[in-house]
Parts: C-alpha cells; structure tokens; sequence
C-alpha cells in the first residue's frame, strides 16, 4: 500500500482530525481561513472552530481575478496560469495562518480548498439543452498541497453536479450536520455575494431539508460602489445606502426577472447579477439619472426583498423557525433592518449564537465536507428531490 493511502487511512480511523477549511468568496474580499477540529463524522460529527482568520486580497489578486471573472470570453492562457497561481498563493496563505497561530504544518491533517468559482453555468442560466450544468472553480489542490505540504481536498462542486445537482448550494450538508435542532426549525441564511438558505425541520427528517440561492447577497452593492467609489470595495456598514433613498420604479424593475419566478432549488450568480442588470433594469424604469446614493439605497432593499421574498415563497413548507444569518451581509446594518421590518415575526440571530463566527461559516463547511469524504459515509444524508445528491465531494491531492 502506498504510504499516502495508509496516511489517508489513519486519518480516516482517527476519533478526529485537524482540518484547515478554506473558502474564496464571490465578493473577492479575501481567503477566510478556518482552523477546525472534528470529531466523527455524519450526524455525530462534532466541530470545534479553533481559529479562523480572512486574509484579505490584494488589488493584484482582484485585477487578476476580475479578468476572468464570470465573463463569456476571457484570456484562455490567464484562466490555465491563474489555476496554478491562486493554488499556490492560497498554499502560502495557509502557512502564514499557521506561522501566526503556532501550529506546524504536520499537525493539520487535511487543507479543504472551495478555490476560486470562475463562472457558474446551472443550465437554467445557460440554456443549452445538451449540456450538463456547469461551475468552474480554480485554485489547483495538487499546487496548494505542494505549497502547504498538507494533503488537500478540493474542486467539491464537480460531484455534485455529476450526480444531478448544480453544484450548489453546498452549505445545506454542513448545515444538515452543525446545526439541526430536535428544539427548533431553523433557517440559516448566508449573504455573501449570492445570497442562499437551508431549512432545517426540528423533525431531522433529511426529506424534509431543501436549501436554495434566492438571488443577490451583497454583489451587485460591491460591484456599483467599486465602479462609482474606486477607492471602495463596498458600502460599509450602509453609509452610502442610507443616505439614498429606495426608489421604487427602480426597484421594481430590478424584481421584474424570471429567476424570481423560478421554483426553488435555484442557483446564480454575478453571470447574471451584475452592473448590466442593473444599467437594464434602469433603462427600463427611466432611472438612469439616480444619485449614486439612491441606487445604493435601491439595491440594498432589492437583496433584501429578494432574500423575504423567497422565504415567503416557501412559507407552506417553513414552519415558525429562528434564522440564523451569515456571511458579509450580516454586518450591514441596513440590509438586516430590511430585513427584520419584513419578518417581524421571526427571530433573527446570526450563527455566532451557534458557536460559529457568522464569516466563518463557509470554510467550515468545506472542512466537513472533507471530513465527510474521508471518514463520513456510514449516515448519508441527501434529500434527491430536492437537488440535493447523496454523494461524497472533493478531489484528493497529496503534496509529494
Ligand atoms: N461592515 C460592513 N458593512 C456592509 N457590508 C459589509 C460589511 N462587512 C462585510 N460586508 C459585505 O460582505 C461582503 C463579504 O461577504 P462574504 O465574505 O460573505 O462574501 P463571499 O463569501 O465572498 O460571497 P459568496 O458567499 O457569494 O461567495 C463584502 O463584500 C461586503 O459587501
Ligand atoms: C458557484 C458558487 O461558488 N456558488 C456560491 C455562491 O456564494 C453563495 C452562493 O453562491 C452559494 O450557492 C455558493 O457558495 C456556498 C458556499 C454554497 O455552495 O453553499
């Protein structure tokens, strides 16, 4: 037996192991890095968030990201060099973390790498009758786990979609496995670029658990206040947006798409949420003369409408429940007034009250999800009419 699959297997027999989850968001904020500890695996899984840390990206990384980003045509030679580069540059991140937190390398058992989504095609959006759904994301394993010298499982999205899904959202396995409650239906709503839910039942019952992304999250907000305020990445804590007002022919038009009409599950992403559906949307309600403020305000409440929009959607199937938010959205102050002046009825906490830091949230769930494909598998969890397969993700990479 090779050395590398016995090492697989001790790791797989161990009572727990030392995973490093790793997640590239949309927004291009930076890598969030989460240093966690799991014990089990499937519904006995335990996890202890011992660190976590987002190391923030560089106006390189974004340029070069944003070159390749969600576009229809790209440099094909920038997307085959920028697969090996943010492998790497991910690896050394790694290292730091571990240099700044104490902990040698040798001690982390696994690296779960997301890398970085490129473009994102859910045949819904691409609209090609004999192709499969697609997502592509970059960040090479095998150049991350050379890089760390940590065995690295990544590209968790390909299974998914070859067993029927879209390759997203991954969350509701986590979520499945962390935080269902026997107490109380739970919705764990993450707005990150793309904003996404899973309902949890108190029942446990996997059948009853669907999980969708509902629409915009923070991305088209980042995206106009990068083109209106160069010197900005986004409007923190809703300073620009609360200085506007919402304006309603403009928001009505933002509303006015067939992705909103569609049956949940559903995936997106800035393919289609982006600054040309917004220019859209503003030609068509004769909004152009807007100030930056105003479409600021406008945008905020369209994420946050969407976001209600689809919970009330689902209300037959959601019964009395506690949101639990996560992800950047959380901390707009704005977007969560939005949304609690929709849902008065519904108690609103972030994952924090859970034990996890609502910026965390993500990279732990890849941290199961690796955890899962190594030693999981005894309780499966899937909920196939609902698009969500049962499957184990993740490609392995061993660093020598
Ligand atoms: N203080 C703040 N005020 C307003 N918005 C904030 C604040 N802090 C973070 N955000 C928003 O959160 C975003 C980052 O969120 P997050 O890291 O969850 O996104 P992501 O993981 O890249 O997205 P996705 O989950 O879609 O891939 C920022 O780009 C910004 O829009
Ligand atoms: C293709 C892709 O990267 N999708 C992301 C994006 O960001 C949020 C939402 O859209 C979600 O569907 C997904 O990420 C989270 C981690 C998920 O898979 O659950």
């Amino acid at each position: 037996m090779h050395s590398h699959i016995r090492k697989l297997h001790q790791l797989a027999d161990n009572s727990s192991r030392l995973i490093i989850g790793l997640m590239s968001g949309t927004s291009l904020d930076g890598l969030d890095i989460a240093l966690c500890r799991i014990t089990g695996a499937g519904t006995t899984s335990r996890i202890e968030l011992l660190e976590f840390t987002t190391t923030d990206y560089d106006e390189i990384y974004r340029q070069r990201i944003r070159s390749v980003f969600s576009r229809r045509e790209v440099d094909l030679q920038q997307v085959c060099l920028l697969n090996p580069w943010i492998g790497r540059l991910h690896g050394q991140m790694v290292k730091d973390a571990l240099k700044r937190w104490r902990i040698p390398a040798e001690e982390v058992d696994l690296v779960a790498s997301h890398g970085q989504t490129i473009f994102h095609a859910p045949r819904s959006q691409h609209g090609l009758d004999d192709y499969p759904n697609g997502t592509l994301q970059i960040g090479d394993g095998d150049h991350l786990a050379c890089q760390a010298g940590i065995i690295t499982l990544s590209d968790f999205r390909q299974k998914h979609i070859a067993a029927g899904g879209e390759g997203a959202p991954l969350a509701v396995y986590g979520d499945y496995l962390i935080f269902s409650s026997q107490s109380q239906n739970r919705v764990l709503l993450n707005m990150g670029g793309i904003a996404n839910f899973t309902y949890l039942p108190a029942s446990m019952q996997a059948g009853e658990v669907f999980s969708s992304d509902v629409g915009p999250g923070n991305t088209l907000m980042d995206a106009f206040v990068q083109q209106q305020f160069p010197s900005l990445t986004y409007d923190r804590d809703a300073a620009i947006a609360r200085a506007g007002r919402t304006n309603l022919p403009l928001l009505e038009a933002l509303k006015d798409h067939a992705f909103f009409a569609r049956k949940l599950p559903k995936t997106t992403g800035p393919e289609l949420f982006n600054l040309d559906y917004l220019h859209q949307a503003q030609r068509r309600s004769h909004t152009q003369a807007l100030t930056d403020q105003d479409v600021m305000a406008t945008l905020n409440r369209f994420s946050a409408d969407t976001i209600v929009g689809a919970l009330r959607q689902c209300e037959g199937k959601l019964q009395d429940y506690h949101l639990y938010a996560s992800g950047g959205g959380w901390h707009n102050p704005l977007l969560m007034d939005n949304i609690r002046e929709q849902l008065p009825e519904v108690r609103i906490h972030s994952t924090e009250d859970l034990g996890i830091h609502p910026d965390a949230k993500e990279a732990v769930l890849f941290a199961v999800l690796a955890n899962e494909c190594v030693a999981g598998g005894q309780v499966s969890f899937s909920n196939p009419a609902e698009g969500i397969p049962n499957v184990t993700m993740g490609k392995v990479s061993f660093y020598d």
